[in-house]
This record gives C-alpha cells, sequence and structure tokens, in this order.
C-alpha cells in the first residue's frame, strides 16, 4: 500500500495548548497504530510544545509545525525555521494557512517560498488554499483556489507524495459550517488537475485534504468523498477523543 492510499489526519493546534496538553498527544499515540493500515496521522502543536510532543508521541504519530521562515537562519525575530522544525524530530509543516495569509499577510510567492524550503530540510509541506464565502457567493471559488495551489506549490517535485494540499474554504474553519460533498469532490477534482499539469503523473501522488469544521459526526462523509485524501483538523484534534473519533471514520 502506497502512503497516497493511506488517507493523511493530521490536527493543527493553532495558538493552543500548553505543556499539560502532551498529554492528549500520548493518548492519540497510543491508539493510532491500530489504524496504520488506513493511515498517517500527525499533531501540528505550537511551536512551543514541538519537543515535548516529538517525546510522547512514538513511533505511530508525525509531529509536525503550522509554519516555518523561508531562510533557514538569520535576523527573523520570532520566527523558526525548517531546520529548526526538522532538529527537533518534525517530519511536516503546514504553511500558507488562510490564517497566516490573512494575519500576516503572506502572498503565494511567500508560501512557496516556505514549501520549498521545507523540502530542503526533508520535511512535507502541507500547502493550505481556500476561498472566502464571498468568492464562493461569486461562482469564483474554483479559480482562485486552483491558482493560488498552482502558484504556492514548489517548481519541481524530486520524489512521489513530497507535499500535501489541504483545501479549507475559509467560511468553514471553526464555524461548525463544511462544504457539501458535492462541493468538495469538484474542488478536490480541480486542484487534481491542477496539480497533473503542473507535476504530470506526480500530481497523482499528492495528498489534498479537506478542512473546515472536520469532527467525529461528519468525518465518515467527508473522509469518503471523490478524491479526498484526507483532513487538516484544527478544533476537534485538541482532544484526544474527538481526534480519535474522526480516526474511527477511516
Ligand atoms: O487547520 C485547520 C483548519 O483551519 C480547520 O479548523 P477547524 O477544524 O477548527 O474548523
Amino acid at each position: 500500500m502506497t502512503e497516497k492510499n493511506k488517507k493523511l489526519i493530521a490536527g493543527n493546534w493553532k495558538m493552543n495548548g500548553v505543556q499539560a496538553a502532551l498529554k492528549e498527544i500520548e493518548q492519540i499515540a497510543a491508539k493510532v497504530g491500530d489504524y496504520a493500515d488506513k493511515g498517517t496521522f500527525l499533531i501540528c502543536p505550537p511551536a512551543t510544545l514541538l519537543a515535548g510532543a516529538r517525546a510522547v508521541a512514538g513511533d505511530a504519530l508525525h509531529i509536525g509545525a503550522q509554519d516555518c521562515h523561508s531562510a533557514t537562519s538569520g535576523a527573523f525575530t520570532g520566527d523558526i525555521s525548517a531546520q529548526m522544525i526538522a532538529d527537533l524530530g518534525g517530519s511536516f509543516v503546514i504553511v500558507g494557512h488562510s490564517e497566516r495569509r490573512e494575519g500576516h499577510n503572506e502572498s503565494n510567492e511567500a508560501v512557496k517560498a516556505k514549501a520549498e524550503a521545507a523540502l530542503e530540510q526533508g520535511i512535507k509541506p502541507i500547502i493550505c488554499c481556500g476561498e472566502t464565502l464571498e468568492q464562493r457567493e461569486k461562482g469564483e471559488a474554483i479559480g482562485f483556489v486552483t491558482q493560488q495551489i498552482a502558484d504556492s506549490t514548489p517548481d519541481r517535485l524530486s520524489k512521489d507524495g513530497e507535499i500535501a494540499i489541504a483545501y479549507e474554504p475559509i467560511w468553514a474553519i471553526g464555524t461548525g459550517k463544511t462544504a457539501s460533498a458535492d462541493d468538495v469532490a469538484e474542488m478536490h477534482m480541480a486542484l487534481r488537475k491542477t496539480l497533473v499539469d503542473k507535476f504530470g503523473d506526480r500530481g497523482h501522488t499528492i495528498e489534498i485534504l479537506y478542512g473546515g469544521s472536520v469532527k467525529p459526526e461528519n468525518a465518515n462523509t467527508l473522509l469518503h468523498t471523490q478524491d479526498v485524501d484526507g483532513a487538516l483538523v484544527g478544533g476537534a484534534s485538541l482532544k484526544a477523543e474527538s481526534f480519535l473519533g474522526i480516526v474511527a471514520a477511516l
């Protein structure tokens, strides 16, 4: 079974969690091994918890970061580099989340540079994209999101499955609203075409995750929607019980 045949279930803790929360990661790590034939599992805690998370995560659970700088080191106060993430045992990094695109003015070009920096350190970037409600209502969602991904992905990939994409409609993040299965399938199909146009057959090996209010109650439908290769989970990844409820839907 290739990695692509498994679903990638990733948790993004955003700016949540102090050391006491590491027990949730320990509990997740203790259980996800039971689903190893169906999935790859990842938690991205805040940078302050990366080392602690890696220490309790064991072999069945990957640990990743929520952002990285495009440079390896330098005078960038408050930033962390992909090299630093790799040094702590992180194997993934989320780049271009809408909260960073919006709150930190990150352009597609900046996101692409971050993804390339991650690849240089052997870390897999999860490159995020997604439209606003206004763009969806105007019928601009597919054009906008596919252009985001055409422009935010590295120029070249050197191996299969080297990056992942996360489609997260901004209006579905933290709102309890999810895109319909038909809308998700339509967007993922358009993203697949964009990836194949850019990377040839290798574009078929890139996981496309869905994110936006994924929880145990809707995970079964979303994870079994056409061309959905996994989920990027925010709020429901903070507690082991709800993250494992999503994993159980695989
Ligand atoms: O990165 C995760 C997403 O922003 C989704 O967050 P949410 O599951 O809390 O809606």
